[in-house]
């Protein structure tokens, strides 16, 4: 096994060949395919006369375009119901596992690989979604790719990829109370920038990311595409293996101790050598949330909206963009701006332990009169779970709607819409314009503690004064 990082030992082993280009030709472990961008690549394949190579690799699901009300089919939207049919052929006539709605299995992506032991240390995983690096969490090397790409590894399990650096991002010490690890990763993300970590793979490391359950560290590594690496990595440990352990692709028996000692051997070495090394401290961390219009915009909750003359010139055109479009005033505090909608769910928030603390923090209040609350489950095995333990009960009780698993409102591709110039507080990962559904929607995002203490308040508020 060679010394260095987690990220060279990984590649250097899924290394087919050096092409003459320079870029690796790579063998990825695991494909996952959703609805969106695989229909394309599914026609490219047959125009060339090409198979799946290897269908037990590959795994497809529907997320994006799912109703989370009414899943009657065929679906009111034409184009959602399109995109269904054509995975639905697509899986069954290449051999492919399908975890369709109501199959128990079914949900995003990035949820349904880790929860059922899909994801694993050591792989390469990669889909044709931006939001893969999710994977990152269990020490894979895990990277979204584009539609053309999506056929390369349907067709030959390999990519051309050009090698990245490695930043190690550290972050040391115990989060205060009411900061949770989405305000870690939109803290690195305002200090670094959202442009900062291209070329790179980001390793976080340090204290705080090792007291992290598993699905806190998929928050960080979903996230770390936002600040603009292709991947993000946390080494595999106990923790890890913990999780993993009796999920129903996980190993078993024998194997299952094999692939601890193989997992251990791929952690970083203690003497890797890092392109770059940014340190944090988790203690300076304050529940963030974003007033912009990229997730680089992100303040602490008691803070003011940035003025001018307090940013680095690079970032003052898209201050100015963002002020317009977001109607707020540089050096207005961010608490107290109103919100009309609150959305807790997405690939970066919708998992189980996320709707655990939303409920704990809305049991005993009220959603705020004219405020539209809902909570989305990430997968079908997640709103099962939130079912058995009474969240959605909790919830219901609150004021907010209970919905089916999908991506829902993160990004507004299935019916689940803001309208107008309306502001919602999202625990989802992206504020683009236009992002959730109006071409004047306004997204500011923070954790889903945060959602609940904005749903509650009906602005923005610090879910600190609340609990
Ligand atoms: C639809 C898909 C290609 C897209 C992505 O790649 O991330 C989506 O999941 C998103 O979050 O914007
Ligand atoms: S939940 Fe949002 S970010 Fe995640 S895959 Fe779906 S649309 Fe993309």
């Amino acid at each position: 096994m060679s010394k260095g990082t987690l990220f060279d030992k990984v590649w250097d082993l899924h290394t087919v060949k050096i092409l003459p280009s320079g870029q690796t030709q790579l063998f990825i472990g695991l494909h996952l395919v959703h609805e969106v961008t695989s229909p394309q690549a599914f026609a490219m394949l047959r125009e060339r006369g090409l198979t799946v190579l290897f269908p037990e690799r590959t795994v497809a699901t529907v997320d994006h375009i799912v109703p989370t009300e009414d899943q009657a089919r065929p679906f009111v939207d034409d184009l959602a119901e399109q995109m269904m049919e054509a995975i639905e052929t697509n899986a069954t006539s290449n051999g492919i596992r399908f975890y369709n709605i109501g199959s128990g299995n079914q949900g995003i992506v990035h949820v349904i690989a880790p929860e059922q032991g899909l994801t694993q240390p050591g792989m390469t995983i990669a889909c044709g979604d931006s939001h893969t690096s999710t994977h990152g969490a269990f020490g894979a090397i895990a990277f979204g790719i584009g539609t053309s790409q999506v056929r390369d590894v349907l067709a030959s399990q390999t990519l051309a990829l050009a090698k990245l650096k490695v930043r190690r991002i550290e972050v040391n010490g115990t989060l205060k109370s009411g900061v949770y690890a989405k305000d870690v990763i939109l803290h690195i993300i305002r200090k670094l920038g959202v442009k900062g970590g291209v070329g790179y793979a980001y390793e976080f490391a340090g204290t705080t990311f090792e007291m992290m359950s598993m699905e806190e560290r998929m928050t960080i590594c979903n996230m770390s595409i936002e600040g603009g690496a292709r991947c993000g990595y946390i080494n595999p440990d106990d923790v890890t293996f913990e999780y993993l352990k009796g999920r129903d692709f996980s190993p078993k028996d024998e194997e299952w101790d094999q692939a601890v000692t193989w997992w251990r051997s791929i952690r970083s070495d203690e003497d890797a050598v890092y392109d770059d090394v940014v340190i944090f401290d988790a203690l300076q961390i304050e529940p963030t949330v974003t007033w912009g219009i990229t997730p680089g915009q992100g303040i602490g909750v008691s803070e003011v909206i940035p003025v001018p003359e307090s940013l680095a010139d690079g970032d003052q055109a898209i201050a100015q963009e963002a002020y317009k479009y977001m109607k707020l005033t540089p050096g207005d505090p961010i608490k107290g701006t109103k919100v009309d909608v609150c959305f807790i769910g997405s690939c970066t928030n919708g998992r189980i332990s996320d709707l655990r603390e939303a409920a704990r923090i809305a049991q005993g209040h009220q959603v705020a009169a004219g405020v539209k609350a809902f909570v989305v489950p990430g997968s079908e095995r997640v709103k099962q779970q939130a079912e058995a333990e009474g969240l959605d009960q909790i919830f219901v009780n609150a004021g907010f709607e209970w919905r089916e698993a999908g991506c829902s409102m993160c990004l507004a591709m299935n019916p689940d819409k803001l309208q107008g110039d309306q502001v919602s507080a999202s625990s989802s990962n992206r504020n683009f314009k236009g992002r959730q559904g109006s071409s004047t929607g306004r997204t500011l995002l923070m954790s889903p503690a945060m959602v609940v203490a904005a749903a509650i308040s009906g602005k923005v508020a610090d879910v600190r004064d609340l609990v």
